[in-house]
């Protein structure tokens, strides 16, 4: 008997472009959503999208309840749902980079109401999926969250936004490469369900942005423009697998790891950038591939060595060697590597 079956959540409205903040409320009307909305951002997000939002639907008639959240927590999802006002809303709005919009899809789903995602910048593949990243002592969650009903990317904040935003959202696109070899790897040794067509979206949409890298550029609306198209693409692609899989590999535990061993040090898209060009190196051994990672890299301006990302080149090995065992996620790092092959792999790929 076939006993097969799937459940794809997909936003229904995906509006990009320039000055579409505005239409935010025009967005979440269409979906005939009722209440009040709950705003979660942060402090910059706040003031470049947040109040204009706020204010958004105050002209509609309905006064929006604003949480303003600084790190992506448990607590601070607790803190969102916890809030007299979230019971009272009727949905949820998180603005900002990834980690309000994390925050908000996860305290969506514990409140059981619509989320409505306002990216303020191209920094991430988070914008759509429904998938929230969350740290918790020694490991790292990737936990089932809200999709979004709605996404609303103003190309204007987006682009006017700090360049290097940009080529994080970048590099987290062109991490798809290596995660689409480990879940592939995953598959054939671990028998971990693998989606033909969530592996080829997530590939195709890393071809995409490399070869379209001569049109990113700063200062270019039209950059933001490519770019958030590509991350609404692996976005769909984790909503296909139901899992980050298809966006998330070793190099996304590499940087997971380096957040906890010298947080704040780098953007989450450069980290994985990094990761990237080491964990190719790990699965092809081949010089022609990985230096195609780190060129792509290179060539929209994202960092390629520990240097560049301002981390300790010691702090690499020691996440390097640490990355395995953060999450029950099989990938290239096996059981783990030693010190010796951790050196050996970042001298030869110039990231130390
Ligand atoms: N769920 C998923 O599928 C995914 C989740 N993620 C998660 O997303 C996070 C990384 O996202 P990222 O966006 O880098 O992190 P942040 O949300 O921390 O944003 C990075 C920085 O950009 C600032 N910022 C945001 N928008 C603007 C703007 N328009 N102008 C100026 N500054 C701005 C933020 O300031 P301020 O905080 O003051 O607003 C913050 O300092 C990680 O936690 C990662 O795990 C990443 C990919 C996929
Ligand atoms: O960052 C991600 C995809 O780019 C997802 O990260 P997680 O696997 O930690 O959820
Ligand atoms: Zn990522």
């Amino acid at each position: 008997m076939f006993d097969k079956s799937t459940w794809i959540r997909l936003p229904r409205n995906v509006v990009v472009g320039h000055g579409v903040l505005s239409q935010t409320t025009d967005a979440v009307d269409e979906l005939h959503l009722a209440g009040r909305p709950l705003v979660v951002t942060s402090p910059t997000a706040r003031e470049v999208a947040g109040e204009r939002v706020v204010e958004g639907f105050a002209a509609t008639g309905t006064e929006p309840v604003t949480v303003v959240v600084e790190e992506a927590s448990f607590a601070a999802v607790e803190r969102v749902i916890g809030t007299a006002e979230a019971e009272e809303a009727g949905f949820l709005v998180g603005v900002g980079g990834g980690k309000p919009i994390d925050i908000a899809k996860m305290a969506s789903d514990s409140l059981s109401m619509g989320f409505v995602s306002v990216p303020t910048a191209a920094s991430h593949d988070g914008i759509v999926s429904g998938r929230g990243s969350v740290p918790e002592g020694d490991t790292r969650h990737s936990v089932a969250a809200e999709p979004p009903l709605a996404v609303v990317a103003d190309t204007e904040i987006i682009a006017d936004a700090p360049w290097e935003l940009t080529t994080a959202g970048c590099a987290d696109i062109i991490s798809n490469y290596t995660a689409v070899r480990d879940w592939r790897l995953a598959n054939r040794l671990q028998n971990v369900e693998y989606s033909e067509y969530a592996g080829a979206l997530s590939r195709m949409t890393a071809e995409m942005l490399v070869d379209n890298a001569d049109s990113i550029k700063q200062g270019l609306e039209e950059s933001a423009w490519v770019v958030v198209k590509a991350l609404v693409s692996s976005g769909v692609a984790m909503s296909i697998a139901d899992s980050s899989r298809p966006a998330s590999g070793a190099e996304h535990l590499f940087s997971h790891q380096l957040d906890r061993i010298a947080p704040g040090a780098a953007l989450h898209g450069h980290q994985v950038g990094v990761g990237s060009i080491l964990t190719e190196y790990l699965h092809t051994g081949d010089e022609g591939q990985w230096r195609n990672v780190r060129d792509a890299l290179a060539r929209i301006g994202a960092p390629t060595t520990a240097n560049g990302l301002g981390v300790d080149p010691d702090d690499v090995i020691k996440a390097l060697t640490t990355a395995h065992g953060i999450r029950d996620r099989y990938t290239i790092l096996g059981n783990g590597m030693n010190e010796a092959a951790a050196r050996e792999v970042a001298r030869v790929t110039g990231v130390v």
